[in-house]
């Protein structure tokens, strides 16, 4: 794979099966080819002894190979390219069951059959760390094709059961792009993975004949990536994404013997696949001119993912049972089209982010190393909110100065607003500028009765979390503020004498050295002359080693203790934090996003602290989430130790998951008055405090 002109490249995966198909389906010696042989009458159906044969000669046959393997041979040289510019596709083509979603998405409960998404988000995370002076930005959509609807599997509302949000595919100037498809910054492993683990929960699973958890949508998730260097002399920006696409199940109509809503889909299904079929046929033709993108959403979508400039990689996933020969037979003539297409993946051009200085009516001057607009639009926004906060409340430990001053910006920008307001209605001094109004007319809103919701949606995109944050750890959280406070100063006061006891064991090493080199060179003299006499000086020579080998000793005796309770301070450090960020969580969605009447509701009885749900009364909740982890980080981790981010994302998906049931428990609760369910009384609160 590089900048010449190449093919796509295509892989077949073979599922795994007791019944493989031997007499038909026969794998080359060569790892390359793969011959079919199937008998037929002539009048077709019927079988009599007169056999037709096909030939497929790819770029690979995966049989029998791990989920490792299978990322090493198809996609670890592409997310490499990726972060050198170039972009990249893959793509997962096959019937429904034959291993589309674990080749490309993998188990979500197991790490070590995770698949490409998992292991390309940890490529590209452990490429960034390594990077010296690139900075690298990652951002992540998610976007589901079903029933020729388009879906964003990570939009807010999702969680809140909704799925209204209007989706547009649009060709700008930089290539295709979905209008309102939301993407979203993430600055670590875990948080990538968090993403992916909640839109695979979000993905549309329809019951089916030949899989009951099949998925009946083409899902498309996306790594667009930016590096930059950081010192911000320098504005290049290179930007390129991965798209990574696990299409809907390729079988055809007749065989799913699907009725109703599962024929209308089998139908939209077959139809989009057949016009990415069409699409490949004509993007494998050099003489053709008009290639067909816009037929159908997912061809739309795809239009520059596919061939181009692009590095593509399609595998496809085949079930080597003789009663799926047929839909074999045709996923392979798939891959063989695919195959044909050229691309000539070319690293795309390092920009220069747009710049602009402040012009007439301005807010001031803004220093040329800062690389948002003037006016940051609403993605940068987003982003800069969500990189401060996440710093504010401890989840990334570093922040990129852009970020703070971007964020200083925006407080600039709303203080200025809410002067202009106050002016209006009397409460201040001022005059306005034209395009305040709007600004003014929305803060007006904020007084009437139906703006509560926009508040909350307000609150919802965290625009007052950081205040709302610094109250909660007055108040409601001010007992676990505490302890986190405190098992962090502990930490701190250990590490710095961790420090101190290191430095004076060297000191005494090298005290101890000295020592020994002069004794030695006395003992040497001593036998060259012959005598053995000990003289005052090394008499305390020999007893200063003495004293300091035992000061030595107990150094690094209480260095070890002191290791052992770091380790043990930072792992109750660690818990309190994600404990405070979680309490967080559900004190302000409570307070925010609860109904007052249900907040009322929830008042007697008052098992609760300040600011807590009492979830047992009001629903089961499943096994505690952070024990099933801490049990499993037992088992697993010492085994693979890079799975914590994994894992940790998985029990935060989890955890949300049952925070959003309980939620919805409670919506149902202040619908049905006094109907609390009595399923959990006796189970304790699972918000314990940290002890
Ligand atoms: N190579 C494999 N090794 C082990 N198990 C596999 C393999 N491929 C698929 N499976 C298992 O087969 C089942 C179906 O696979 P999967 O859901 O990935 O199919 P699919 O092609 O994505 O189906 P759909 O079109 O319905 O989404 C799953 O339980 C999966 O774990």
């Amino acid at each position: 794979m590089g900048s010449t002109h190449s093919r796509v490249q295509a892989f077949v995966r073979v599922k795994p099966t007791a019944h493989f198909a031997q007499d038909m389906i026969k794998l080359g010696s060569d790892n390359k080819s793969i011959n079919i042989y199937i008998r037929r009458s002539p009048r077709g159906g019927a079988v009599n002894n007169s056999h037709t044969d096909w030939s497929f000669k790819l770029d690979g046959l995966l049989h029998n190979t791990s989920q490792k393997m299978v990322y090493e041979t198809v996609a670890k040289d592409l997310v490499a390219k990726a972060l050198q510019g170039y972009n990249g596709t893959i793509m997962c083509y096959g019937q429904t069951g034959a291993g589309k979603t674990y080749t490309m998405t993998g188990v979500t409960s197991d790490y070590r059959r995770r698949g490409i998404i998992p292991r390309a988000i940890h490529q590209i995370f452990k490429a960034a760390a390594e990077f010296l002076n690139v900075m690298v930005t990652v951002r992540i959509s998610y976007l589901e094709i079903y029933n020729e609807a388009l879906f964003d599997l990570l939009a807010p509302e999702l969680a809140r059961g909704c799925r209204d949000t209007q989706l547009v595919v649009r060709d700008g100037p930089q290539g295709v792009y979905v209008k309102g498809l939301s993407i979203h910054p993430v600055s670590h492993e875990e948080e990538a993975l968090h993403l992916l683990f909640e839109g695979e929960t979000n993905r549309v699973i329809g019951e089916h004949t030949l899989n009951k958890n099949s998925s009946r949508s083409h899902c498309i998730f996306t790594l667009y990536i930016e590096c930059r260097s950081r010192d911000y002399t320098n504005p290049k920006c290179l930007k390129s994404k991965i798209t990574l696409i696990d299409l809907a199940g390729s079988e055809r109509l007749s065989k799913t013997g699907s009725e109703g809503q599962l024929r209308v889909e089998a139908s939209y299904i077959n139809k989009s696949l057949s016009f990415l079929e069409q699409l490949v046929i004509a993007l494998a033709d050099p003489k053709r001119e008009h290639i067909p993108f816009r037929q159908s959403k997912l061809t739309h979508v795809l239009k520059d993912s596919l061939g181009g400039n692009c590095n593509t990689v399609l595998v496809t996933n085949i079930y080597g049972e003789a009663s799926h020969v047929e839909e074999t037979l045709s996923s392979l003539r798939f891959a063989t089209r695919m195959n044909w297409v050229t691309a000539e993946p070319v690293p795309n051009e390092p920009f220069y982010k747009e710049v602009r200085t402040a012009g007439a009516g301005g807010r001031g001057i803004i220093p040329d190393s800062f690389i948002f607009r003037i006016t940051p639009v609403k993605t940068q926004r987003e982003e800069i909110r969500s990189q401060v906060q996440k710093y504010l409340r401890g989840v990334i430990k570093e922040i990129d100065v852009r970020f703070l001053k971007g964020w200083f910006f925006l407080s600039q920008q709303e203080e200025e607003v809410e002067f202009r307001l106050r002016s209006k209605y009397g409460l201040g001094h001022g005059d306005f500028a034209a395009d305040s109004e709007a600004k003014a007319e929305w803060r007006a809103a904020l007084h009437t009765e139906e703006a509560q919701d926009k508040q909350e949606d307000t609150v919802m995109l965290g625009l007052d979390l950081e205040e709302a944050f610094e109250l909660f750890k007055k108040e409601a959280g001010r007992e676990i503020h505490q302890i986190f406070r405190e098992n962090n100063r502990i930490l701190i006061s250990r590490k710095k004498r961790s420090c101190s006891v290191a430095n004076r064991i060297n000191h005494n090493k090298q005290q101890m050295e000295g020592i020994t080199e002069a004794l030695e060179a006395w003992k040497r003299k001593q036998s060259q002359e012959g005598k053995m006499i000990i003289k005052e000086k090394e008499l305390s020579l020999i007893l200063k080693l003495k004293e300091l080998k035992e000061a030595h000793r107990a150094g690094f005796a209480e260095l070890q203790d002191l290791k052992a309770e770091i380790q043990y301070c930072q792992q109750l450090v660690d818990k309190c934090r994600k404990r405070l960020i979680s309490e967080f969580e559900i004190w302000y969605k409570e307070s925010f996003l609860i109904p007052e009447h249900v907040r009322e509701a929830l008042k007697p009885g008052g098992n609760t602290r300040a600011g807590m749900i009492p979830i047992n009364r009001v629903t089961c909740l499943d096994e505690d989430e952070q024990d099933r982890f801490e049990q499993m980080q037992e088992m697993v981790l010492p085994e693979s130790p890079g799975s914590e981010p994994f894992y940790r994302a998985r029990m935060k998906t989890e955890q949300k998951h049952t925070f959003n049931r309980t939620m919805a428990a409670l919506q149902k609760m202040s619908r049905k008055p006094g109907l609390v369910t009595a399923a959990g009384k006796k189970k304790a609160l699972s918000f314990l405090p940290i002890t």
